[in-house]
C-alpha cells in the first residue's frame, strides 16, 4: 500500500487530506502537525469569502480554485454541522476600482452608485454589494476530520524538522505548513501579515461591511470585528489599544454595532508570501530513492476563499502517474 502524509492540520491540510483520500482510496494516509484546531492560524479566520491579501501569478487558474472553493462551500450550507452559511453586504473602496474578478462567482453583484456610497460614509469612491459565503474554520476543521479519520485517515501530532527525512518513508508529501513553512523548507518568502478581530455578539447587524481599512463580518452566532494587517509582525499578544480602535471605527460604519457584547480577542498571522505555492518538486535523497513533494502554502488572507481549490489542485498534481497509488 502506498503512503501519503500530509504536514498541517490547517484548512488547508485536512482538505488536501480528503481529496487525496477520495483519489487515492487505497492509500495510506497521514496528517502530521505540530499543532491542530482550534489553536491556528485558520480558527483565527472570519471564514469569508473574499480573495483578500494573496498573490497568484496564473490568473486563470486562481479564478478556477476560486470557482471550485465558492462551489463546495456552497454545497455544505445545506449540511448542519459543515459550518457554512450565505451572507450579504457592502464592500467599499476609497478609491475607484475595477470590478473584481470573482464578481460572476459570488450572488447578486451590483456596483453601488454615488448617492448609496455618500450614505455609507465619506470618501468612498467605488464599491458594490453582493452575497456570499462563509465558512467557520474551527467548526469545517472538525467536520472535515471527522470525515477523515472516518475514511480510514491517521493523525499524528509531531514537529516535522526537515522535511527531507518524511522522503524515506512515504511515496508523496503534502506541505501544508503554513507560516511553518519558513523555517520547514527555508521559504524566506512567506512571512506574516498580523491580524487582530473581536468576536461579538450583536444580533441586529445582518449586513457584512468591509472597506479596507476595517471590517465586520458574520458568522452564525457571532460577528467578527477587523482587520488591521500588520506586515512582518510576529507579535501574537492582543493589543487592548488596537482592539478599542476596531471596535470604535466599526461602529462608525455599522451603528448597529453600539452595545455589542464583547465574547473574545484573537490574533493570528497570515502566512502571505510573493506568491501562493502550489506546485509539484521530485526529491531523491541520499538513498536515491524518488518522492513527490507537493507544496500548498501561502494563502495570506485568503485560506478559506481558496482552500478547496487548491486541495483539488494537489490532487492534479500528485498526478494520474500516480493511479497504483
Ligand atoms: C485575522 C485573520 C482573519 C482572516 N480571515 C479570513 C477570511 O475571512 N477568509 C479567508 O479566506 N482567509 C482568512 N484569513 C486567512 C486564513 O486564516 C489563512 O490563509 C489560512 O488559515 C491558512 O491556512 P493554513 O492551513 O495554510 O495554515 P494554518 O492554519 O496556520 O495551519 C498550518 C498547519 O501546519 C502545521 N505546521 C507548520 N509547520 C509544521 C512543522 N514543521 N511540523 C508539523 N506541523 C507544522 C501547524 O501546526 C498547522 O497545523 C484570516 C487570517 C487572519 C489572521
Ligand atoms: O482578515 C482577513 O485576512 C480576511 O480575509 C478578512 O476577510
Amino acid at each position: 500500500m502506498s503512503n501519503i502524509v500530509i504536514i498541517g492540520a490547517g484548512i488547508a491540510g485536512i482538505s488536501s487530506a480528503l481529496t487525496i483520500q477520495k483519489k487515492f482510496p487505497k492509500a495510506k494516509i497521514t496528517i502530521i502537525a505540530d499543532k491542530f484546531s482550534p489553536f491556528i492560524t485558520s480558527d483565527v479566520a472570519a471564514g469569508f469569502w473574499w480573495p483578500y491579501l494573496v498573490n497568484f501569478p496564473n490568473p486563470d487558474l486562481l479564478n478556477r480554485i476560486c470557482r471550485d472553493t465558492f462551489n463546495y462551500i456552497s454545497s455544505l450550507v445545506e449540511k448542519e454541522d459543515a459550518g457554512a452559511m450565505w451572507q450579504s453586504g457592502y464592500e467599499v473602496n476609497r478609491e475607484l476600482t475595477e470590478i473584481p474578478h470573482w464578481a460572476p462567482l459570488v450572488r447578486g453583484f451590483r456596483r453601488l452608485n454615488e448617492d448609496e456610497l455618500n450614505r455609507l460614509g465619506e470618501g468612498y469612491k467605488s464599491g458594490q454589494f453582493f452575497t456570499t459565503l462563509a465558512l467557520e474554520p474551527t467548526t469545517y476543521i472538525a467536520y472535515a476530520t471527522k470525515e477523515f479519520l472516518s475514511k480510514g485517515g491517521i493523525i499524528k501530532q509531531e514537529k516535522v524538522e526537515n522535511l527531507v527525512e518524511l522522503t524515506d518513508s512515504f511515496d508523496v508529501v503534502v506541505n501544508c505548513s503554513g507560516l511553518g513553512a519558513r523555517d520547514l523548507v527555508g521559504d524566506k518568502q512567506i512571512s506574516p501579515i498580523r491580524g487582530q478581530i473581536i468576536r461579538v455578539r450583536a444580533p441586529r447587524v445582518k449586513h457584512f461591511f468591509c472597506d479596507g481599512d476595517y471590517y465586520c463580518l458574520l458568522n452564525s452566532n457571532c460577528v467578527i470585528l477587523g482587520g488591521t494587517h500588520d506586515e512582518g509582525e510576529w507579535n501574537m499578544e492582543v493589543n487592548q489599544d488596537t482592539a478599542k480602535k476596531i471596535l470604535e471605527e466599526n461602529i462608525k460604519r455599522t451603528p448597529e454595532l453600539k452595545g455589542a457584547e464583547i465574547i473574545s480577542h484573537h490574533v493570528g498571522l497570515r502566512p502571505f508570501r510573493s506568491s501562493l505555492r502550489l506546485e509539484k518538486e521530485t526529491i531523491r535523497n541520499t538513498n536515491g530513492r524518488e518522492t513527490t513533494v507537493i507544496h500548498n502554502y501561502g494563502h495570506g488572507g485568503s485560506g478559506i476563499t481558496l482552500f478547496w481549490g487548491c486541495a483539488l489542485h494537489v490532487v492534479e498534481l500528485i498526478g494520474n502517474g500516480k493511479a497504483h497509488l
